[in-house]
């Protein structure tokens, strides 16, 4: 009985899997990825030995260092421990810049994969002898491979991270990191510090027929987006979204619903929350608070098809 419903279930496996698919190796190479990764993050002599065997991203001050496969593909460089021991000797250095590395992540192939920060160094020697390109992650950010931007994204937030919270806010000392980099800990107060990420709530405002859009000064020209906002200390997610909405265009919004959540690097790890909302068509007068917006506009969903389909900018008529 069991055996036959288990056959009968092979060819819907095969469907949505593959030929190759295989129950137990999908479900506990997830698990034993994360599991290693925790595992790595606790245990710093473990950590070390993955550093060793494991692939590292290079960035200065900052900034990754990229290949650029075609105009249009950009993808970060994988080195081996001992390809950054090598650059690094060739570049002047002594190599124990390496233990500066810091965990971002498992490949699906079961390596650790670390980032490092190679800022004392000469950018365009590490470039060359890595057959790369130092490029601003926020004009590279787009043409990043699917999977490969947000752990770029990840790697640069933890090393700003880390490059801003060398001291403790209690005691002023130094603060010491863990071989992984997931945490700092002040050895006088006893404090230990995480990487932080501050929740925004980001909103597409609808009246049934458009959807609101604003823009800030400090966009690029033509660039309009949903609304978002910083959420305050011990505000709920709904709450936040109806005082933003309420601040930056007067209008009080309802039917909040969740849709998904991204973390975004710039200026200083937000964790995005994006939602829907509307508000009825008799209440969809805009009155945009200037200091926070420099514009606020409905747009029709051929308005945002057509410059979504062309890339010009959102221009009402
Ligand atoms: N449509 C948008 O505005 C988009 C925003 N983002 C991200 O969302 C973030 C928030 O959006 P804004 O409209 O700028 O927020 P906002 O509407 O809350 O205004 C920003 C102001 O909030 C204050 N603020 C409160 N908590 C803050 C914190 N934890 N960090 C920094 N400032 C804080 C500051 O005075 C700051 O000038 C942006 O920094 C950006 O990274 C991303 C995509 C689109
Ligand atoms: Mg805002």
């Amino acid at each position: 009985m069991i055996q036959s419903s288990m056959s009968a279930l092979r060819p819907l496996r095969t469907l949505l899997f593959g030929e190759h698919y295989s129950l137990t190796r999908f479900c506990s190479g997830f698990v034993s990825r994360m599991r290693y990764i925790n595992r790595l993050k606790e245990n710093d002599a473990a950590c070390l030995s993955a550093l060793q065997n494991g692939h590292i991203f290079l960035f200065h001050r900052l900034i990754p260092l990229l290949q650029c496969s075609d105009p249009e593909t950009f993808r970060p460089i994988a080195l081996t421990y001992s390809e950054v021991q090598s650059v690094l000797h060739k570049c002047g250095s002594d190599g124990s810049l390496l233990k500066e590395s810091i965990l971002i992540g498992c490949s699906e192939q079961n390596h650790a994969q670390f980032c490092l920060d190679v800022g004392e160094l000469d950018p365009a020697a590490i470039a060359q002898n890595c057959k790369g390109t130092f490029m601003d992650l926020r004009k590279a950010f787009f043409l990043l491979e699917g999977a490969e931007a947000p752990l770029v994204a990840k790697a640069q937030a933890l090393l700003q991270w880390h490059q801003i919270n060398r001291f403790c806010g209690a005691t002023g000392q130094l603060t010491q990191r863990n071989q992984a980099g997931s945490q700092r800990a002040c050895s006088s107060s006893s404090i230990v510090y995480y990487p932080k990420m501050s929740p925004v709530v980001i909103v597409l405002v609808s009246d049934g027929k458009r959807c609101l859009l604003g823009r800030q000064s400090s966009f690029p020209r033509g660039l309009y987006s949903a609304l978002a906002g910083f959420c305050d200390m011990g505000e709920t997610l709904e709450e936040a979204l109806r005082r933003e909405v309420a601040e930056e265009v007067g209008l009080e919004v309802q039917n909040i619903i969740y849709s998904s959540s991204q973390h975004w690097p710039f200026p200083h790890s937000s964790f995005m929350l994006a939602c829907h909302a509307t508000v009825s068509p008799a209440h969809s007068q805009l009155n945009v608070d200037h200091l926070e917006l420099e514009d606020a506009r409905w747009f029709t969903e051929e308005e945002i098809t057509c410059a979504l389909q062309t890339g010009a900018a959102c221009r009402a008529s």
